[in-house]
């Protein structure tokens, strides 16, 4: 293992290894840490590379809340692929007033690369999960970068979104559960892009998974979108999957949005479906 990755623990669960690591960020200019679940297949001396699906979290999150609440571990030992959860925004970079707002700044970074001077410089969000990270990964642990998808929840979802259809042929699959789908059209879409962006609402676009399937030229597979009927954001207009359904028609790209009774918005609609997301990954994967 190379030396640019500090291990923070090690857990033995479903006969793997749940591991945190941490490492000095150069997209984020600040310490960042990430999960990453070692099925029983990983083997650090063998040459066999083992696929990887990305776990990007939602508002509030650190890379522990996955690792602990979705039970995801049980399946990425069935199906042997190694499943990677980076945090949700830089963390202690001194800018004044990051941590206000639960939606905003801190465990709130968007995916996206900031433009605005005062955040430009550390929330690089977008630029570390599908550069930085995927480099550090590939050559720190036996892991096979051409075999990659990506998941995520809410503004997770929302990134894994975006990172799946602005870089078609990169990740195999994505796959979302509850995502913010419009976020130029939702209020913690609009606070986080001008916040991040500035006012000139043209520059979201390039953020936004709406615009981005209206224009997607490119290999698509299904696209598989679970949303909870309960879940209290739905009902104020915050994820809107509606409006990436008709998006996504207007470029004939397939998706898959299973509605659920009785669902809402947590951990515990995530863990009873996260089996469903990862076989949907095993298949296009191919492990
Ligand atoms: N009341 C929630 C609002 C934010 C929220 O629901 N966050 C979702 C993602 S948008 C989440 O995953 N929260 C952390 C958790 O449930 O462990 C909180 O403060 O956590």
């Amino acid at each position: 293992m190379g030396s640019d990755v500090t291990e923070v623990s090690r857990s033995r669960i479903f006969g793997g290894y749940q591991c945190v690591y941490s490492h000095d960020s150069k997209e984020l200019k600040c310490k960042a840490h990430f999960s990453i679940y070692f099925p029983p297949s990983y083997d650090e001396q063998a040459d066999e590379r083992l696929p990887v699906i990305y776990w990007l979290s939602g508002l509030t999150c650190t890379e522990q809340n996955f690792i602990q609440k979705s039970g995801a571990q049980r399946y990425a030992s069935e199906h042997g692929v190694i499943i990677v959860g980076p945090d949700t925004s830089p963390r202690n970079c001194k800018i004044e007033g990051d941590s206000e707002c639960w939606d905003f700044g801190v465990g709130a970074g968007f995916y996206v690369d900031a433009t605005e001077p005062k955040w430009k410089e550390h929330y690089r969000m977008y630029s570390y999960v599908t550069k930085e990270l995927p480099a550090l990964i590939g050559s720190t642990f036996r892991i096979d970068l051409s075999r990659q998808s990506i998941m995520g929840h809410s503004m997770g979802g929302h990134g894994a979104l975006i990172c799946y259809l602005k870089n078609p042929g990169k990740y195999k699959s994505v796959s979302v559960f509850a995502p913010i789908c419009n976020p130029s059209k939702c209020p913690w879409g609009q606070k986080a892009f001008k916040g991040y962006l500035g006012s000139d609402e043209t520059t979201w676009e390039a953020y936004d998974a709406c615009s981005l399937a209206k224009h997607y030229k490119g290999p698509i597979n299904n696209i598989l979108i679970d949303q909870g009927l309960s879940d209290e954001f739905l009902g104020k207009n915050q994820l809107l999957p509606d409006n990436f359904v008709v998006s996504c028609a207007e470029s004939k790209i397939p998706i898959i949005l299973r509605k659920h009774e009785g669902y809402d918005h947590s951990y515990f609609f995530i863990s009873t479906f996260i089996g469903e997301h990862v076989a949907h990954h095993a298949k296009f994967l191919k492990c």
